[in-house]
């Protein structure tokens, strides 16, 4: 243990020498704790882990690792207090692997919207030149030939496990890791210890003020990601250290103020040092012209969406002038990325109208996304979602005005309430809708259950329309109260086309809703 530490910039305020203790792992959670691991005891949210270290004891823990003081406690086995826990744990976790990020080339991605789109970008642009890379991303974590599920709903795993991913990276041969960094994950130290090379925004709008409280703050959380930066050790593969800012963004000044290192610019204006120009968008995707430092060059895409081409100038930024990676390479890349699961992916039974299952779920990716599909028709847009429960509470009002302005018919319904009231967050997306200027029963209507939402947007098709459901895309499972159904969009949107369409072999999935049991 106390050589562990000795590796870390952990400060140990207990006043005993460290204990002389081999353990076996670290686990944070005491329901996990097995013989021989150190438990690091987090203050949460809603409990406190260091009530749970008698359990962690009995499961096996040989240390406990906490940040109450060391005077109070009196355990069986030795405790540490440090000044903080997170911290501790990322560098303890990564100082048990032995530090595999410094062993590779590590690029951050960080933003309200679009990163899982740039990092899979990037990934497929270091696969397209030839790299050996990672990734670890809200759909997966892929290493090698190897693709691990990461979880239905965290998108940047706990440290252990982010430190444990990059170990098996290091041990599989690889050189590069594409990292997706939420706000959360940041905050809360999860990607502490990664030794980023690269760091990339993509946007920061509105999301997530229930936990940072202001915009400021999760500005700030996302900001840990460049300075990181500054305190990546020297590699022996060299240290390719760049920002890379969206300079039409929010978030410019604040960043371009904060990053004193190498940075660069992208977006649509000439005085990018990335940018594009020539963007045409069509059934088949985009196609554009990349100007990227002193290249020129074409580009196409299969990704639906004109805002992908900030997530396109991303990863370019990244690749070409970040890694020097060829722009042959970065073509290739760009388009092998055929999309990503639930992100505008279109349901097609056959039917005459497009059905589409989207990810969007702040105000700014719900506006970006229904902008989109604007272009796709000439008919109406029937705009399906409904915004969680225990979480930003201001984005349930934006994005119901977004699409009352937007959309021509807005079906606002469940997803995941949790322990809210559903019928509640309903009413106040309604009375935004309304106030924004939809009409309740004509373009704005509430139906709880999703199941049947997605059934009346169907329904309501005209040949030519666009119905699209937004908010859940790849997911699996919605929560009502603290139960995880099971929950898919696509097979809901499928059923629901059948239905229509007649034909058999689709089932709705259940969900609480279908029997007026959970309103
Ligand atoms: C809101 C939030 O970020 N919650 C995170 C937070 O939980 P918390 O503070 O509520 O923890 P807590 O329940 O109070 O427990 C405190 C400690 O006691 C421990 N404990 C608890 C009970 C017990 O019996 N034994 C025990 O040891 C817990 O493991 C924990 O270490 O600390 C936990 C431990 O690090 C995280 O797992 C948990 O993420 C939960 C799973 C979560 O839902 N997070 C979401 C919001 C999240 O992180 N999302 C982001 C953003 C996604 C996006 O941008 O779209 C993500 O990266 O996925
Ligand atoms: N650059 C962008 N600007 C605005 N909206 C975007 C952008 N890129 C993607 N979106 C929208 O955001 C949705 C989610 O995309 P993506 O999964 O890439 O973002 P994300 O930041 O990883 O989301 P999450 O943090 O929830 O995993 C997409 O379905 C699309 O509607």
């Amino acid at each position: 243990m106390g050589d562990l530490l000795a590796q870390t910039p952990v400060e140990v305020l207990t006043p005993e020498p460290i204990p002389q203790v081999w353990i076996r792992g670290i686990c944070m959670d005491s329901r996990d704790a097995f013989p021989g691991c150190l438990f690091v005891a987090l203050p949460g949210i809603t409990t406190d882990g260091h009530r749970f270290i008698p359990q962690a004891i009995q499961n096996g823990a040989v240390v406990v690792l906490g940040t109450q003081s060391y005077a109070t406690q009196s355990w069986p086995v030795p405790y540490l207090q440090v000044r903080d826990a997170r911290f501790a744990l990322a560098y303890l976790a990564a100082a048990l692997y032995g530090f595999p990020a410094r062993a590779m080339t590590i690029i951050g991605v960080t933003g309200t919207d679009g990163k899982t789109t740039t990092t899979n970008l990037i990934y497929q642009i270091l696969l397209a030149a030839g790299l050996k890379a990672g990734m670890i991303s809200t759909v997966n974590a892929v290493i090698g030939d190897q693709v691990l599920d990461t979880g239905f709903h965290v998108t940047t795993p706990e440290a252990p496990d982010v430190q444990r991913y990059l170990a098996q990276m290091r041990e599989a041969g690889l050189t590069h890791a594409v990292l997706e960094a939420t706000s959360h994950g940041l905050a809360q130290d999860r990607v502490t210890a990664c030794e980023f090379d690269i760091a990339v925004v993509t946007n920061i709008t509105h999301e997530h003020l229930d936990y940072h409280g202001s915009y400021e703050a999760y500005r700030a959380a996302k900001a840990r990601l460049f300075q990181f930066l500054e305190t990546t050790l020297p590699k022996a593969q060299g240290n390719p250290r760049l920002a890379v800012l969206n300079r039409e963004d929010v978030s410019y000044t604040f960043l371009n103020d904060l990053v004193k290192g190498p940075k660069v610019t992208y977006g649509l204006q000439p005085d990018n040092n990335v940018w594009a120009e020539a963007i045409r968008q069509d059934a088949e995707g985009l196609t554009f012209v990349v100007h990227a430092g002193e290249q020129t060059f074409p580009i196409h895409s299969p990704l639906v969406g004109d805002y992908n081409v900030y997530n396109i100038l991303a990863a370019v930024s990244a690749t070409l002038l970040g890694l020097g990676v060829d722009s042959e390479a970065v073509r290739a890349g760009v388009a092998a990325l055929k999309g990503i699961p639930g992100r505008m992916e279109r349901i097609d039974l056959g039917q005459d109208f497009l059905a589409i299952v989207d990810f969007a779920h702040t105000p700014n990716a719900l506006k970006r996304a229904l902008q989109t599909v604007r272009q796709l028709t000439r008919g109406r847009i029937i705009a399906i979602f409904g915004s969680a429960g225990l979480r930003d509470r201001e984005k349930r009002r934006l994005m119901a005005a977004e699409s009352a302005r937007l959309a021509d018919i807005t079906i606002l319904t469940a997803e995941d309430p949790r322990t809210e009231s559903l019928e509640e967050i309903l009413n106040v997306m309604v009375r935004a809708a309304v106030q924004a200027g939809a009409v309740e029963g004509k373009t704005v209507f509430r139906v709880p259950d999703r199941g049947e939402a997605i059934r009346l947007g169907v329904q309501m098709a005209r040949p030519g329309d666009v119905v699209i459901a937004l908010g859940k895309g790849h997911e699996q499972s919605m929560c009502f109260g603290t139960v995880e159904y099971p929950w898919d969009d696509r097979l809901a949107m499928r059923a629901a086309l059948a239905e229509r369409l007649g034909l058999t072999g689709y089932t709705m999935p259940y969900l609480p809703t279908q029997d007026g049991s959970f309103s």
